[in-house]
């Protein structure tokens, strides 16, 4: 991710095209743009939809009712989502057929497409040597880590590192979308950190997610091939090109649209919006500097047992600008210390990709 929240050489206003981009919520049922370079035309409600339980899938948390701070762990800050304004956990979610899928047959068809020499769930898996590193045939991954000292002491712990990438590396999916996401100028998640968000989804089962920095979608894929079926992602993003991006990875993994509802809007503009511990998982990849702030958002957000995970905390040589630089870094600190010395969190440090930082809050 960039300073500017993961856009790169875009060569426009980006303050300016955030500051005019409207909040609008949007099912994900639209036909994204091949390109992404063009936002969808979805199903646009500038007025979220009322707060209802209506329309949540069997067994959903609803919200109707709800007392407001009702399962709230003490001391988390009261306010945001309230009033008729609130967006609720589950909207109505749209039904239909599959739109196109990109999932060959005889793989998992709901969202896990794996690269092509990845075994279908009818297909016997072939002996993988678990001592060695998987090669990029292996596992259909599109990245390479290049080392730059090979021989030395930090050569080894750059080899774990690398290793740790490939283990799972980029399916097919996931490639075409971090292409298209370089294409774009966006700063997509790592496969490391790729494969700790789905096994976080998996282990915490969780239901509703909430995803600030829709990017290319590679977060947004990684999250729902976590979750149960029934499950509904929402995922935040200020530039509707890019969530015509992460819808177009969502389609080719072969989700239904209506696992998904786009929010166009400033995260902080939207967060607020947001049910009191109506979710299971936070993630967070948009703005560095607003970071702190996504923090105190996301716990409010989380149901006790819920987990954030932070993207970049490791940050990693990526600003010249030493002002900039300066900002990033003091707002990386700030965050990192905070989960650390919260004490409603349990903190956990994965030294993926660029550092995913996770934390549940304690029950
Ligand atoms: C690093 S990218 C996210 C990459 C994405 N997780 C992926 O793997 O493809 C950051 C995203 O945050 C968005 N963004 C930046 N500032 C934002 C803000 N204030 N509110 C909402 N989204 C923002 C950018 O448009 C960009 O798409």
């Amino acid at each position: 991710m960039t300073e500017d929240g993961g856009r790169r050489g875009r060569g426009d206003d980006g303050e300016n095209r955030r500051a005019r981009a409207t909040l609008r919520v949007v099912d994900s049922t639209s036909t994204p743009s091949p390109s992404g370079s063009r936002p969808p035309a979805p199903t646009d409600r500038t007025t979220p939809p009322p707060a209802d339980d209506a329309g949540s899938p069997a067994g959903a948390p609803g919200l109707a009712g709800r007392r407001r701070g009702a399962g709230r762990p003490p001391g988390t800050r009261a306010g945001g989502a309230h009033g008729s304004n609130r967006i609720p956990v589950y909207p109505r979610v749209p039904t239909g057929p599959l739109r196109v899928t990109a999932t060959p047959p005889g793989r998992r068809s709901e969202g896990h497409a794996h690269g092509p020499t990845r075994p279908g769930p009818d297909e016997e898996p072939g002996p993988r040597p678990l001592g060695d590193p998987p090669h990029d045939e292996e596992t259909g991954s599109a990245v390479t880590v290049a080392l730059t000292d090979p021989t030395g002491e930090a050569g080894t712990t750059e080899r774990l590192r690398a290793r740790s990438e490939q283990f799972t590396g980029d399916d097919e999916v996931l490639a075409a979308a971090r292409e298209r996401a370089t294409e774009h100028g966006i700063v997509p998640i790592g496969p490391g950190a790729c494969a700790a968000l789905t096994f976080l989804a998996s282990a915490t089962r969780a239901r509703s997610v909430v995803e600030i920095g829709s990017g290319a979608g590679l977060g947004t894929v990684s999250l729902l091939r976590g979750m149960p079926r029934e499950g509904l992602l929402t995922s935040i993003d200020c530039e509707a090109p890019h969530q015509g991006l992460a819808r177009q990875a969502c389609v080719e993994a072969g989700f239904a649209p209506g696992r998904v509802r786009m929010i166009t809007g400033r995260a902080l503009e939207v967060l607020p919006r947001l049910s009191d511990a109506g979710y299971d998982l936070v993630l967070v990849d948009a703005l560095t500097v607003e970071y702190p702030r996504y923090l105190e958002e996301a716990v409010r957000l989380l149901r006790p047992g819920g987990v954030v995970a932070l993207d970049n905390v490791l940050w990693t040589g990526r600003v010249n600008d030493p002002v900039r630089r300066e900002a990033i870094s003091s707002a990386l600190r700030e965050t990192v210390r905070a989960v650390r010395t919260d004490e409603r969190l349990a903190p956990l440090l994965l030294p993926v990709s660029d550092g995913l930082l996770c934390a549940s809050l304690l029950p």
